[in-house]
């Protein structure tokens, strides 16, 4: 599984929960899967086709998505098409049936449509699974109800003994269950991840949705094209993305506009420039929703209340699916709230009513929320948050300055009582500001008190504190009427007023402060590379190889994200490879993508790095985590206890040695400089920023150690207790030291991290020979040595001598009686006391490394060959890896 994921994807890793669900479908059982949008979900039914060599069928509702996906897999090398009524192939459906796709993406018309004929010749060749991507549509209870998955149903009748998966990114219990009974999944493993985007900023801001608003959001926009990166637009109208499409024009920026009533072709032609970086911004309604596959989306700004909130989760959720910091506001009028009559007309039942109803009611709810959204956004999903504040949303970070409005907010509710409590926002508040129109005079309302005594603010400023007296109840909006009226809490506060005084009423009604909110003219993308510290030089080099990768998308006539992702470029940028060898080892860098455009890259990474005056070949100490975190002294990981979070941070950010932050001065009471120490681990772990040399350095951990360590955990075979490991080692290895080997393992990070930041190899690098490091002749101590070559067995030494003779199948038959556990035990020992000296060829390295299921280290390696140089052996796994035959992983080396 791993070997494939390498192969066709580049990573060297599988995401959580992707390999047990790869190995039940494996298995032949159903299952239904719910994790966030970008989380990995596709891999899920990519991967078996691909370990089966069966057909897997995909249900996709969106021609645009599997047209993209389509276009992403056949750059991995992998035969994709897409059956619907857009495919103008006659020959895909009788290719199809012979079964030579790994994968088919159906529309579910033509899924329920398509003969039995068709459906009995693939089984015939073989189906490894039929997945339903976006399974929510299939429920009632989902946002996005479809009556074309209703009959996906029929096709469990055709497909016997097929495992079915449901995919989707959100789906509360309800409609799980309703997923799971639609679709009549069988006994299905449920795999429910988290619905954090941990990379997301969250934030929302009012408006008044008049001429200048429409102004005022084009100015934002423009703040937002200031940084790199795609935004999308989502409205609520298509007159509103006619609208801020041509404002944007006249700002002088090109945009796509995408909605439903553009003709077909123009669509695509817009989701096309879109993808392929032609355009920067797409305006949109949510006809440009499900699916559209971008990962480098850094923008997803909201013009107008979404209809509910699990769009508004799989909207903004097309943000920052690379996994970089990234940006959703939606910025909502509470005109919008009068629209669920509107969204209910689609209801085709009184439960679908409610439902709409419901979810709409949420997204209100989003919309004038002054605790964490994302806490909001989790829980209405029903995750349980044990915080309060996540530390990456607009409440949880931009100040909101509260004023005292108590004078304004009598103002207000008085004349909204005066006038009867009969009318919307625009009335009361133009009698405030001295307004004498007809419907004012009429009504006589400019005898009132209250007339003119409000005109020195603006009527949105009015709106403005209008919105936080309803969000705090002082008012009461009816939406289906569209009225304003004060509220019981309201009445008790005006009854505590006289015009001359009244009680203080803190609010958070400056207008400043939520200017400038959206965007801020950040550019992200470079905000997250500074902020993990890359050098202004390294910067550059990052913007012209998104040039360059440009240039190649267009020769190809492709997406640019195809060939590889902006995290990938990052990683050529911090590691600048001078090798195909070293270029494979780079995650996210498949066989296809090495093949087709490795020259090309390595000659620009070279040409440009000279240009720049940065060095080839560097190791790099940036920690490869989960990279849906990103945890700088601004963002709080939230599964990191607030004191763990504050020795990281005055560790990191301040420079205090564990010493000094024990004894803080702070504290009611010194904690030990250990329980600091494993603090700043734990932080690490949730991927905080870490300067491991400067760590290893504090707590003793020399190379040699790291190394011993490394070999005893080998040796145990089991990361689970600590006393095992120690007892293989010296007494001067600590538990630290053991917990540190452990916490950067975890983080598949490799003893080079505890090199200087970016030690460069070699420099008269010829590029055919790659630059190794020669295994010290001690490499594993004495100590451990000693304990290990106890195992040594007999009959491992024939088998030793045998293979060094070239008589290599015999070995394998040999080692037939042998079971894997002894086997690996005593690979383990022969290095070290080899009698024979081993010649190394690629024949012997490939058979050799086919014992190792884990992979073996580079030092292993050479011990093993003895009968040939370091640099040849290294020299020949650079070819090995160079043609996707091995590859390393952890600084193991396997067979691919
Ligand atoms: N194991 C992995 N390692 C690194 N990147 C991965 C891994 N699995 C998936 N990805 C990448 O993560 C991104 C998002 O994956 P994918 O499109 O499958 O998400 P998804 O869960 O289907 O999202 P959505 O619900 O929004 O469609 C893609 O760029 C994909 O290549």
């Amino acid at each position: 599984m791993e070997s494939v994921l390498k192969k066709h994807f580049g990573y060297s890793a599988f995401r959580p929960y992707q390999k047990q669900i790869i190995e039940h479908i494996l298995d032949g059982n159903d299952s239904l899967v719910v994790m966030a949008t970008g989380s990995g979900k596709s891999l899920c039914y990519q991967v078996p086709p691909l370990i089966s060599n069966k057909t897997a069928v995909v249900i996709s509702p969106l021609i645009s998505l599997m047209q993209d996906q389509v276009m992403a897999l056949k750059q991995r090398g992998i035969r994709a098409e897409y059956l619907c009524s857009a495919q103008i192939d006659s020959t895909v459906q009788s290719k199809a049936e012979s079964g030579i796709f790994h994968i088919l993406y159906m529309t579910p018309e033509k899924a329920s449509s398509v003969s039995n004929s068709f459906w009995s010749k693939l089984l015939n060749v073989g189906i490894c699974l039929l997945a339903v991507d976006e399974a929510h549509c299939i429920s009632e209870w989902g946002h996005n109800f479809r009556v074309e998955y209703k009959q996906l149903d029929k096709l469990r009748d055709v497909l016997i003994n097929v495992p079915f998966v449901g995919l989707t990114a959100t789906a509360t219990e309800k409609v799980q269950s309703d997923i799971i009974q639609s679709l009549k999944l069988k006994d299905p493993y449920l795999a429910v991840g988290s619905f954090d985007r941990k990379n997301l900023f969250y934030g929302v801001k009012t408006s008044n949705h008049g001429s200048s608003s429409v102004f005022e959001f084009v100015e934002e926009i423009l703040k937002c094209v200031a940084s790199s990166g795609s935004i999308i637009i989502y409205c609520t109208s298509i007159k509103d993305v006619e609208q801020i499409s041509k404002s944007l024009l006249e700002a002088g920026v090109k945009s796509g506009i995408y909605h439903g009533r553009m003709a077909s072709k123009a669509r695509e032609e817009s989701h096309r420039l879109f993808i392929r970086d032609e355009i920067q911004i797409m305006v949109a309604t949510i006809a440009f929703g499900m699916g559209i596959d971008k990962p480098d989306v850094r923008h997803v700004l909201h013009y107008g209340c979404p209809k509910s909130l699990e769009s508004y989760y799989q909207e903004s959720g097309r943000c920052g699916r690379d996994g970089i910091a990234s940006n959703c506001w939606l910025y909502y009028n509470r005109s919008d709230f009068a629209k669920a009559d509107f969204y209910c007309r689609e209801a085709q039942s009184e439960s679908q009513r409610k439902a709409i109803m419901e979810s709409f009611m949420a997204a209100q709810q989003y919309c004038m929320l002054r605790t964490c959204r994302r806490k909001y956004l989790l829980e209405y999903f029903g995750e349980i948050c044990a915080y309060e504040n996540c530390g990456y949303c607009d409440n949880c970070t931009i100040p909101k300055k509260e004023i005292d409005v108590s004078k304004q907010a009598f103002l207000l509710m008085a004349c909204i009582k005066s006038c009867g409590g009969r009318w919307g926002l625009n009335l009361p508040v133009d009698v405030l500001r001295g307004s004498r129109s007809k419907k004012i005079v009429d009504a006589r309302y400019d005898k009132l008190p209250f007339h003119s005594l409000g005109k020195e603010v603006s009527a949105n400023w009015w709106k403005i504190l209008a919105s936080q007296l309803i969000s705090f109840g002082f008012l009461t909006e009816n939406l289906k009427y569209k009225t304003i009226s004060v509220s019981p809490e309201g009445m008790n506060f005006l009854s505590s007023c006289t015009p001359d005084h009244q009680p203080p009423l803190l609010l958070p009604v400056g207008e400043e402060e939520q200017q400038n909110a959206i965007g801020g003219g950040r550019d992200f993308n470079m905000d997250f590379l500074k902020s993990e510290g890359l050098s202004q030089e390294e910067l550059e080099l990052y913007k012209m190889l998104l040039g360059e990768r440009m240039s190649l998308a267009r020769a190809a006539g492709i997406a640019p994200y195809a060939i590889c992702g902006d995290q990938t470029i990052k990683k050529f940028v911090l590691t600048r490879p001078s090798t195909k060898a070293r270029l494979a080892n780079i995650d996210g860098v498949n066989q296809h993508l090495l093949g087709k455009y490795g020259d090309r890259i390595l000659q620009s990474i070279r040409d440009l790095s000279k240009g720049l005056g940065l060095s080839l070949d560097v190791v790099s100490t940036l920690q490869v985590v989960n990279n849906q975190k990103i945890c700088t002294a601004s963002y709080h990981p939230k599964e990191l206890a607030p004191a763990r979070f504050q020795a990281w941070k005055m560790w990191h950010e301040d420079g205090l040695s564990f010493q000094k932050i024990a004894n803080f001065p702070g504290r009611s009471a010194p904690i030990k400089e250990q329980t600091v120490v494993g603090y700043v681990l734990d932080a690490a772990r949730e991927g905080c920023v870490m300067d491991w040399m400067r760590f290893s350095g504090e707590i003793g951990l020399t190379e040699d150690a790291f190394i011993n360590i490394e070999a005893a955990i080998l040796k145990v075979g089991s990361k689970d207790k600590l006393r095992p490991i120690k007892d293989e080692l010296p007494e001067e290895v600590s538990y630290t030291h053991i917990r540190t080997v452990l916490a950067m393992q975890d983080l598949g990070l490799t003893r080079d991290a505890l090199l200087a930041n970016h030690r460069p190899s070699n420099e008269a690098n010829d590029c055919s020979i790659e630059t190794v490091e020669i295994p010290k002749q001690s490499y594993i101590s004495s100590h451990v040595e000693s304990k290990i070559c106890e195992l040594k067995e007999p009959v491992n030494c024939m088998a030793e001598h045998l293979s060094s003779q070239g008589e290599s199948k015999a070995v394998s038959g040999m080692q037939d009686f042998d079971d894997q556990h002894s086997l690996r035990k005593r690979q383990k020992v022969d290095p070290h006391k080899n009698l024979i000296s081993v010649k190394a060829t690629e024949d012997s390295i490939i058979e050799w490394l086919g014992n190792f299921e884990n992979g073996i280290s580079l030092s292993d390696i050479v011990e093993h060959f003895k009968g040939s140089t370091a640099e040849s052996v290294a020299h020949l796994l650079s070819c090995l890896e160079s043609e996707f035959v091995i590859y390393k992983k952890n600084d193991h080396y396997k067979l691919l």
